[in-house]
């Protein structure tokens, strides 16, 4: 059962607003031996990890394609047509998300503009040890194939078979994605850090995961990696009141609950009773549930929080910084200005977080653990560089240049000074 508060002060938020982590120091230390055995003996690390971890013995790290025709006589036809329709979706929002060329003319003669760049070589980690997360794949191949990614790596863990799911090598078939390694955890984000014999190195990483997932993505920052965002353990905070229909709301913390053991839910409201009801609703739901003892853990790091108004509601959920936020709540749509910290936010008594999670169109690799306070979700932007480009006339310099010259002598940086005044200089001649 969910933990219950009443009306907390603000001094206790810090410490209900707290995830349940691992003991971070140990993550760390078992994630950095992971690295140095992969970066010093490569596939046969990723071979010795994935015995450790999987226990699956693996000859051929690498998908082969006839996996991936096998794969495709496996997924219903009627899942296909789902994770079809799913694509268009999501596909139609990140398309939209193109940034046009605009030319600005800063002072005349001074052109100014930005171009988009695809980050050439990207890995994606499909996260599979509790559940094969194939709109994963959706939510991060689609916006990599539109930015023009060149080489897109993805790796996900086998499941006990050797194998990786079905629907994850459906869909990237249906994305074009065809590197695709057997390989989970810390092991594989090690491999995409500093390449092996088999699995190239990357530039970029993306990919929610567990922690060793999300602690080994940390890592590979030491590393002149880049990665999207620390995407860790799934968490969703519903903020109800007395126009919530309690059944969808118990529904939708269960939701978030069923990923891990480590994920966090969060119900804030303004009513008792429509707590006491929700309450009510998970017990009943939950007996349901395949991934009952999963979500029963869950729960017990959660808690129901009892505030006095539908704006304390909002600024704790400000504070918490949730990955998902439901706004379950009357005109939900007047509520959203309030919102500051959020990863991805569903309005009203319609609009579950499963839809975002699988098909409407919105990106679900997002921040975890606070992180929503400083980055955005992933969206089309996570796959490109965007590179600034100026042009500048003899009129732009003639207009500027004394500007530059005067800032540049203020900041002593004379050799500055005279690459525009060695320009002015020559103008002058000329006429
Ligand atoms: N934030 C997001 O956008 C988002 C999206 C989807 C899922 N998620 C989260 O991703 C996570 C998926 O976790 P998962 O475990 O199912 O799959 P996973 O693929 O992230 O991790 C499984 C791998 O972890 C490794 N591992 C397992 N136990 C280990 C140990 N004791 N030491 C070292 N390595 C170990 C194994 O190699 C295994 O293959 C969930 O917590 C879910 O909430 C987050
Ligand atoms: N809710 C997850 C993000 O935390 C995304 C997901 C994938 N599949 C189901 N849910
Ligand atoms: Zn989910």
């Amino acid at each position: 059962m969910m933990k219950q508060y009443k009306y907390p002060p603000i001094s206790e938020w810090k410490s209900l607003c707290e995830r349940p982590l691992q003991n971070q120091e140990n993550l760390s230390e078992q994630v950095k031996s992971v690295f140095d055995e992969v970066k010093n003996n490569g596939d046969k690390a990723l071979k010795f990890f994935t015995e450790k971890f999987d226990n699956v013995i693996l000859n051929d790290l690498k998908v082969s394609e006839i996996e991936v025709d096998e794969a495709n006589n496996l997924v219903p036809d009627e899942l296909k047509s789902a994770i079809k329709l799913a694509s268009e979706n999501i596909r139609k929002f990140h398309n939209s998300q193109e940034e046009e060329k605009k030319i600005i003319e800063t002072t005349e003669g001074v052109f100014c503009w930005r171009e988009n760049r695809a980050i050439e070589n990207i890995g994606i980690y499909i996260p599979g040890g509790t559940a094969p997360l194939f709109s994963t794949v959706l939510m991060l191949g689609i916006p990599a194939t539109i930015a023009g990614c060149k080489n897109i790596t993805i790796c996900s863990p086998p499941d006990k078979n050797g194998k990786i799911n079905p629907a994850i090598l459906f869909t990237a078939n249906l994305i074009g994605i065809k590197n695709i390694f057997k390989v989970g955890g810390s092991q594989a984000i090690a491999a995409l850090t500093f390449g092996t014999e088999t699995i190239p190195k990357v530039d970029k990483i993306f990919g929610p995961g567990n922690q060793y997932v999300t602690a080994a993505k940390q890592l590979a920052l030491n590393y002149n990696l880049a990665i999207d965002i620390p995407a860790g353990p799934s968490e969703v905070l519903v903020i109800a009141d007395e126009m919530s229909i309690p059944s969808f709301v118990a529904a939708d913390l269960l939701s978030q609950a069923e990923h891990g053991t480590d994920s966090q839910v969060i119900l804030l409201s303004n009513s008792e009773r429509i707590i006491n009801e929700i309450n009510i609703e998970i017990n009943k739901q939950l007996n349901d549930l395949p991934r009952k003892e999963i979500a029963e853990i869950a729960l017990q790091n959660s808690q129901s929080i009892l505030l006095s108004s539908i704006d304390e509601a909002i600024e704790f959920s400000n504070y918490y910084a949730p990955e998902h936020l439901i706004l379950a709540t009357e005109n939900a749509e007047i509520l959203t200005d309030k919102i500051t910290n959020a990863g991805s936010v569903f309005l009203g008594n319609y609009s579950p977080e499963s839809a975002g999670d699988y098909a409407s169109g919105t990106n679900h690799t997002l921040p975890t653990n606070g992180f929503s306070k400083n980055y955005s979700g992933v969206s089309l932007d996570s796959f490109v560089k965007k590179i600034t480009f100026q042009n500048i006339t003899k009129t732009g310099i003639k207009n500027l240049g004394k500007t530059i010259e005067l800032m540049a002598e203020a900041e002593e940086l004379m050799a500055h000074k005279n690459a525009v005044s060695i320009r002015l200089k020559s103008l002058d001649n000329d006429n």
